[in-house]
């Protein structure tokens, strides 16, 4: 559980397209790491190459290395399903399955692993849904879909299903884009807790939100569109939120530009 990551020299291609050059990022476990930058810096690119979720893309390759307490996940032995199996994601859609119960929807992850004991199921059913701070809102209709859920109530579920394997990371990507703003708080809370047990790495558009709960902010940007993203600067939040060592960092968050 809560292992760290450390990105070194990383491209990241789309066919012949470079979307990200050269990127290296130390990722401390029991951490909350802000990926921030304008659109099309390669935000999403950098987090779904973190679980060899890009690869899923045709055509879509890396260079470089992601350790994983100094594994790296792209080793020539090591199976891309088991790296996402453990280094989830929570993406900005909710996306429980509708039709299968709110139980069914947390355990979806052991069972495909082959978990059958019923009282295994119903225990970390119970442990996921309180991880995830929805349990006392979903004790009563656990058998019921998880589509009935409302939408902080659905991420929250998309949350508990991601924990229930015990993940050593948990990669987020804009996860309150699409929710209202008490579900956002809800679920900003809720990382604060995560992060006792869990590495975390959240994409966010909001500024805010990076400020309040990061521990470490990574700043991206590009040249000009068609150019790779890079990240300019990495540091401790409040350092970067305050007085950051780049102009480029300091005009974007101070909302000139992006
Ligand atoms: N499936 C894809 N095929 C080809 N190019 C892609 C694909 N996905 C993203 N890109 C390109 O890669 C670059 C980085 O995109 P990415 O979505 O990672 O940026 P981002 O910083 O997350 O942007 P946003 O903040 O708008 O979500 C962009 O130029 C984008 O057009």
């Amino acid at each position: 559980m809560a292992k760290r990551i450390d990105i070194k020299d990383l491209d990241i291609y789309y066919g012949s397209f470079q979307a990200v050059q050269s990127v290296s990022l130390a990722v401390p476990p029991r951490n909350v790491t802000a990926l921030i930058g304008p659109s099309g810096c390669g935000k999403s690119t950098v987090l779904r190459s973190l679980n060899r979720m890009h690869e899923v893309t045709p055509g879509a390759r890396v260079e470089g290395s992601v350790l994983l307490d100094g594994e790296d996940i792209y080793g020539s032995q090591v199976d891309a399903v088991g790296v996402r199996r453990t280094i989830g994601m929570v993406f900005q859609r909710p996306n429980p399955f509708p039709t299968m119960s709110i139980k069914d929807n947390v355990v979806a992850g052991l069972k495909l692993q082959g978990e059958r004991n019923k009282k295994q199921l119903d225990e970390v059913a119970e442990r996921s849904l309180r991880g995830a701070n929805l349990w006392n809102e979903v004790k009563d209709r656990l058998d019921k879909p998880g589509g009935g859920l409302s939408g902080g109530q659905q991420q929250r579920l998309c949350i508990a299903r991601a924990i229930a394997v015990s993940p050593d990371v948990l990669l987020m990507d804009e996860p309150c884009s699409a929710l209202d703003p008490i579900s956002t708080l809800a679920i900003e809370d809720l990382i604060s807790e995560l992060k006792k047990d869990y590495t975390i790495v959240i994409v966010t558009h909001n500024m805010q939100q990076a400020a309040r709960v990061s521990d470490q902010t990574a700043f991206f940007n590009l040249a000009a569109t068609g150019q790779p993203g890079k990240l300019i600067e990495v540091n401790d939040t409040e350092k970067i939120f305050s007085n950051p060592d780049v102009k480029a960092t300091e005009d974007y968050i101070s909302g000139r530009f992006g």
